[in-house]
């Protein structure tokens, strides 16, 4: 069932948990290993706890799981703002994952090389096969964006599967982020949204007139891959049907 709503957000995020988990035993008996890449913002910090603490820890052997970003705030990983900071400090760390299997931007370096360099670091890493992520985990703001995809900026034009620098003019800040198409080669999309603020949102990306530029996670569609959605009753509530 492509829509999963909930009553509360905890049990939002011990059904997105469980997912990730079956998602992951499925691609280490498939391919040894399981690459996700993990979204960042407000949402997905409980999510990261829940998946390291006792209920969750011992359901996936980490070891074999590859960490990338799917977007980044163009801040040093030190920064508040820093996805990967976030995600190190609530799930990574907790954990022990090993420094080789977490690929962070390099975001000391100009926003474009950085996202050039990132474009270099996945590509190497699936080589010889295009960039397959098993999973891309993916947040929702109230003004529709999702990765670093944000209304009326250049990168929801792209039509390659990379990672590009785009200077968000509502945030004033460069971010860096996955391009659609390279989501799209996903095995499986999960969006992870709670809160009534998200509520139209969720409407129009899920049921508005097609309008990318306004609403860009309508751009999330993979090609080959499923894609799911786990809200909390607040954030469905403006869902017909
Ligand atoms: O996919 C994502 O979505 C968020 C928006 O989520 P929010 O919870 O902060 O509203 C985005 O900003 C984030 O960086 C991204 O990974």
């Amino acid at each position: 069932m492509p829509l999963h709503i909930h009553p509360t957000i905890e049990a939002t995020l011990h059904d997105l948990a469980d997912y990730f988990v079956g998602k992951a035993r499925e691609a280490i008996t498939a391919r040894g290993r399981f690459v996700v890449a993990l979204s960042g913002g407000s949402s997905p910090k409980k999510l990261y706890e829940l998946l390291a603490s006792s209920s969750y820890r011992d359901q996936i052997a980490w070891p074999e799981v590859y960490f990338f970003f799917g977007d980044e705030r163009n801040v040093p990983r030190t920064d508040p703002q820093s996805n990967y900071l976030m995600a190190k400090t609530a799930l990574l760390a907790p954990l022990g994952i090993a420094d080789d299997h977490i690929f962070a931007f390099r975001t000391e370096l100009a926003p474009t090389a950085a996202a050039a360099a990132y474009t270099t670091e996945i590509n190497a890493f699936f080589s010889p096969k295009p960039a397959r992520f098993d999973l891309v985990l993916l947040g929702l703001g109230d003004n529709s964006h999702t990765a670093s995809l944000f209304p009326h900026t250049e990168v929801l034009r792209a039509t390659t599967a990379e990672v590009q620098a785009v200077f968000v003019p509502e945030v004033d800040m460069y971010r860096l982020t996955f391009t659609a198409p390279l989501i799209n080669q996903a095995r499986a999309v999960a969006f992870l949204v709670f809160g009534a603020d998200k509520a139209a949102a969720v409407r129009r990306v899920r049921q508005g007139p097609r309008n990318a530029e306004e609403f860009p996670a309508q751009l999330i569609m993979p090609s080959a891959g499923e894609r799911r959605w786990f809200l909390d009753a607040p954030a469905a509530a403006d869902l017909a049907g």
